[in-house]
């Protein structure tokens, strides 16, 4: 599939970065404000020149294929831990999901082909070595020698154009530019390489309402993702619940979106939106006669707040007639707190 035409207004507003990095203050207020609408409004905004070397990202995407591309047996030698406390190495959910798609033809044929492209996605996750709560979890070095040194420093390369976006957002919503940075020292955040393997698109059509992942909102404050050209990606509509958009890959744009404590802070001005990843669009679907679809990448990187600082609603964001919604609170008694919600 080749990138989203120009001529096509993109499903989602699209900032540029550089009307706030390289610009008059007038125009950086501008930009500032033009982000923080769209966060009202969608919760999702693409964004061009977002400070993420195009290099960089390359290698990162890169070094992500041949990591998955490693047997089996090799990715599993960095197990995430056990329960959901820890989000760490490689998670490798299995085929129960898979079987429990094919609710539609049960064919034997369907089944052995799904068997076949196994699972929906599996995935690695990164945090900062100066995170002792969350420690990494890293494969033997000889498994493969690249993986751990490149992404330790992609890890801190999107922390830096986080930054940008962090300031951006301060000074759209009315806070003096550092304040938001201010509570994230970067040692929290959460990168995320995503693989979906090639699947049978059966698996997702007669499997009702099953997803390449199902839809959710973020835990984060800010989530900011790199998606390669298969698409997929979907953002629930907020004025139409249920209703998913599209968000095409756009050369060169990453895709931000408020998570769940962002929007908390902001007394609920700035929207954390469902997603969800699906097939991609009909016409990039199937590859041969075979009815596999192609195979996904994406690089995810959630930022988050050092876990004791207690956060309270953005003082820009309540008046008389919007009083605070929610009492302060760490990003540790956050998670608890929604651990218990959802349990
Ligand atoms: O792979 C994607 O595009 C979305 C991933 C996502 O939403 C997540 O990891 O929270
Ligand atoms: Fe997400």
């Amino acid at each position: 599939m080749s990138p989203h035409p120009a001529s096509v207004p993109p499903s989602l507003p699209l900032i540029d970065l550089a009307n706030f990095t390289d610009s008059s203050p007038e125009q950086r207020m501008k930009t500032a404000k033009q982000l923080v609408v769209a966060c009202q409004d969608v919760g999702f905004v693409y964004i061009v020149n977002h400070g993420v070397p195009k290099e960089a990202l390359t290698r990162a995407f890169q070094v992500s294929e041949d990591f998955y591309n490693l047997p089996q047996e090799d990715k599993l030698k960095a197990p995430h831990p056990p329960g959901w406390a820890v989000h760490r190495g490689y998670s490798w959910p299995g085929l129960e999901k898979v079987s429990e798609a094919i609710s539609g033809p049960n064919d034997e044929d369907t089944v052995s082909k799904l068997r076949a492209v196994q699972d929906f996605k599996e995935s690695y996750e990164v945090g900062s070595e100066n995170n002792t709560d969350q420690p990494n979890v890293w494969p033997p070095n000889d498994v493969y020698p690249e993986w751990r040194p490149t992404m330790q420093r992609f890890y801190w390369t999107c922390f830096e154009a986080a930054k940008t976006i962090l300031r951006a957002l301060a000074l759209g919503i009315g806070l003096q530019e550092e304040e938001l940075l201010r509570l994230h020292s970067g040692d929290y955040n959460q990168l995320r390489l995503l693989n979906y393997p090639p699947i049978a698109a059966k698996a997702l059509e007669h499997g009702g309402g099953f997803e390449r992942m199902p839809a959710h909102t973020d835990w984060s404050t800010i989530t900011m993702l790199f998606q390669d050209d298969c698409g997929g990606l979907q953002v629930e509509d907020p004025k139409k619940p249920g209703n998913f958009t599209d968000v095409e890959p756009i050369d060169g744009a990453l895709v931000m979106n408020i998570g769940d404590l962002m929007m908390r802070w902001s007394n609920d001005t700035l929207r954390s939106t469902k997603h969800r990843v699906t097939l991609p669009p009909l016409q990039d679907r199937i590859s041969g006669d075979t009815g596999i679809t192609r195979q996904r990448k994406s690089i995810v990187y959630f930022l988050t707040t050092d876990p004791d600082t207690v956060v309270e609603t953005m003082s820009s964001c309540v008046d008389e007639k919007h009083p605070a919604k929610y009492e302060p609170i760490t990003q540790r008694e956050y998670n608890a707190l929604k651990a218990s919600m959802q349990y």
